[in-house]
C-alpha cells in the first residue's frame, strides 16, 4: 500500500469497498455490550472478518492477528481500560491502524480523561458525536472526525465533509459505533486514513439512504441498512456519494 495525498472521491469509496470484499481484512473490537452484534453484522456485511472478545487473556493474539482494531467507550469499568492499554500498546508495537470512539465523553469527566489519555497514545482516528467532539480539541490522532447530518473529516492538511446519510441512522442506536467498526475495515486496506474513513462513511451514508426507501420507520430500516451496506455496487456509490472538499 503506498500513502497518497489525494482527495477522496465517490471513484475511491467505490475502489475501496472492493478492496474490503476481495482482502476480507480482520477487525478487532473492543466494542461497548449494547451493539456488538450490530457492529460486527456491519463489518461482515461489508466483507471484513470481527473479532469481538475483550479477555485480557486473549487481547494481545487477537489484536496481533488484526489488519485494524476499533476501541469503542460506549461501556466502559476497571478492566476494559486495563484491556484497552494492552490492545493500545500491541497496536502501536504493529503500526496497525487504530480508531477512538470516545462514547458519551462528555457525560463523565473520568470516562473524558481515559479519551484524552488514549488519543495522546497516536491513534489513526478518533471519530464521536459533536457532544463529544466539542471535548476532543487536541488530539495526536491522523484524522479527526465529527459525524452527524454532516461528516466532517479533517487530517490538518485535508478537509472534508460527507452529506449522505438519513435522520432514521441517528434512531437506531449504535450507527456510530458500527461506523467506527466499517472505517477499521477501510483502513486495513488504505493506508490514508483521510481516504480510507470518507470511504467508509459515504459507503455507510449511501447505504442508509437505499434503505431508507425500502424502510418504514427505524426499526424496518436498521435491517434494511445492513442489506444495503451487503448490496451496494459501484453505480450506487457513483450515483449518491456527496463528498465535498472544504478549506482546512
Ligand atoms: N440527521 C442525519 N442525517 C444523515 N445522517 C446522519 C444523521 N444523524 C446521524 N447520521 C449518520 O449516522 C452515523 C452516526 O452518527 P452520529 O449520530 O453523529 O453518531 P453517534 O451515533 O455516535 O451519536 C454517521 O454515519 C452519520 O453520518
Ligand atoms: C446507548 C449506549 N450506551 C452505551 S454504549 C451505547 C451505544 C451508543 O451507540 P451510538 O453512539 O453509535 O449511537
Ligand atoms: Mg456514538
Amino acid at each position: 500500500m503506498t500513502v497518497s495525498r489525494s482527495l477522496p472521491t465517490s471513484h475511491h469509496a467505490a475502489d475501496l469497498l472492493a478492496k474490503v470484499r476481495a482482502r476480507r481484512p480482520r477487525v478487532h473490537c473492543l466494542m461497548n455490550t449494547v451493539v456488538q452484534k450490530f457492529t460486527a453484522d456491519g463489518i461482515t456485511v461489508v466483507g471484513g472478518i470481527p473479532s469481538m472478545t475483550s479477555s485480557r487473556d486473549e487481547i494481545a493474539d487477537f489484536v496481533a492477528k488484526a489488519d485494524a482494531l476499533t476501541i469503542n467507550l460506549g461501556t466502559l469499568d476497571a478492566e476494559r481500560r486495563a484491556v484497552i492499554r494492552i490492545a493500545v500498546e500491541i497496536a502501536n508495537a504493529a503500526a496497525k491502524p487504530w480508531i477512538v470512539d470516545p462514547v458519551h465523553c462528555d457525560y463523565s469527566r473520568g470516562r473524558l480523561e481515559f479519551a484524552r489519555e488514549l488519543i495522546a497514545l497516536g491513534p489513526t482516528i478518533v471519530r464521536g458525536n459533536a457532544a463529544e467532539m466539542a471535548l476532543i480539541t487536541d488530539t495526536r490522532a491522523s484524522l479527526r472526525i465529527q459525524t452527524g447530518p454532516v461528516d466532517l473529516l479533517s487530517d490538518g492538511q485535508r478537509a472534508v465533509s460527507i452529506q449522505n446519510g438519513h435522520g432514521w441512522m441517528a434512531q437506531v442506536t449504535g450507527t456510530g459505533c458500527l461506523s467506527g467498526g466499517v472505517i477499521a475495515a477501510f483502513m486495513a486496506v488504505e493506508k490514508d486514513a483521510l481516504l480510507a474513513a470518507a470511504s467508509a462513511l459515504a459507503v455507510t451514508g449511501c447505504s442508509a439512504e437505499m434503505a431508507a426507501q425500502e424502510a418504514k420507520g427505524p426499526g424496518s430500516f436498521e435491517p434494511a441498512f445492513l442489506d444495503a451496506l451487503a448490496n451496494i455496487t459501484t453505480e450506487n456509490i457513483r450515483e449518491r456519494a456527496r463528498i465535498s472538499h472544504e478549506s482546512c
